[in-house]
């Protein structure tokens, strides 16, 4: 199968992004799995796909598959590459639309100095809503890995684990990110934010994106320590997240409000490859 696709990131969280809209799109978790190989495909972090909106209100629908193959319910610096992407490629003329998501409808908005606002929509922290096995909700949790770690565990449509860290640089991302991720109170897996605190206004932040390993920055991942970080009483509303990738912006006005996010999104290239 010959597949055109764009190659694009957010903050060096890289992407294929494919136009469903234009082309039938139809791959196995193999056939993906080969595209986001960094040595025999193309190579990314996830897989988006664009496809014409199922229903009235909406103007398309975006579905995400990371590097694993695995479908997943929400990708946020992907949301700022897919508005990009259909306005480049003349699907929309508008700068503001609204994406049905597999966790609901999310509001990219092209701003008029280049960079990207999405409306995440509203955190979720009852543990059956994550999911998390846990009595009930709490602003913390203590998980066992082998020892005690201390973590916020909320959702942005996809799960987040997050701890706090002195140094995000020495942090274990890759001891501890496999043993959360994989933890058995996690049952749909989890990804695992390591958030240093630079001052009531700023965070550093690395992720252990679940099936994906560390990325350069998480979209979502911001949302989800940002959010912690407030509910734990350590930040302010609006917070710059400091990722290894370069910053973002989150705003987060309380329960039953929206997270907004704002960032760039990159075209790097476009091509065409044959999917065995
Ligand atoms: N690894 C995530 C999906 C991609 C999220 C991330 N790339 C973002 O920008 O939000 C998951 O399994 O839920």
């Amino acid at each position: 199968m010959r597949l055109r696709f764009t190659k694009m990131h957010g903050l060096g969280n890289d992407f294929v992004v494919l136009d469903g809209v234009g082309q039938a799109v139809e791959l196995t978790p193999a056939q993906l799995r080969y595209l986001a190989d960094r040595h025999f495909g193309v190579g990314c972090d996830q897989i988006l796909l664009v496809e014409k909106a199922g229903r009235p209100d909406v103007d398309f629908r975006y579905r995400i598959f990371n590097a694993d193959g695995g479908e997943v319910q929400q990708c946020g610096n992907g949301a700022r590459c897919f508005v990009r992407f259909v306005h480049d490629k003349g699907l929309t003329s508008k700068r503001e639309i609204r994406v049905e998501t597999a966790s609901g409808v999310i509001v990219p908005r092209l701003e008029a100095d280049g960079q990207v606002t999405v409306d995440m929509g509203p955190p979720r922290f009852e543990p059956a809503d994550i999911p998390f096995v846990a009595d009930a909700r709490a602003v913390t949790y203590v998980l066992d890995i082998g020892q005690p770690v201390e973590l916020s565990a909320l959702s942005m449509g996809n799960p987040h684990a997050v701890l706090e860290t002195c140094n995000v640089d020495t942090a274990p991302v890759a001891e501890w990110g496999p043993l959360i991720e994989h933890h058995v109170r996690f049952p749909e897996r989890v990804n695992v934010g390591f958030m240093q605190l630079v001052h009531r206004r700023a965070i550093k932040l690395r992720v252990f994106e679940r099936g994906s390993g560390e990325t350069l920055a998480c979209g979502t991942g911001a949302c989800a320590a940002a959010v912690a970080g407030m509910q734990r009483g350590l930040l302010e509303r609006e917070v710059e997240v400091q990722t290894r990738g370069g910053r973002l912006t989150i705003r987060w006005d309380g329960e039953g409000h929206s997270v907004f996010m704002t960032g760039p999104a990159v075209t790097v290239f476009q091509g065409e490859i044959d999917i065995p």
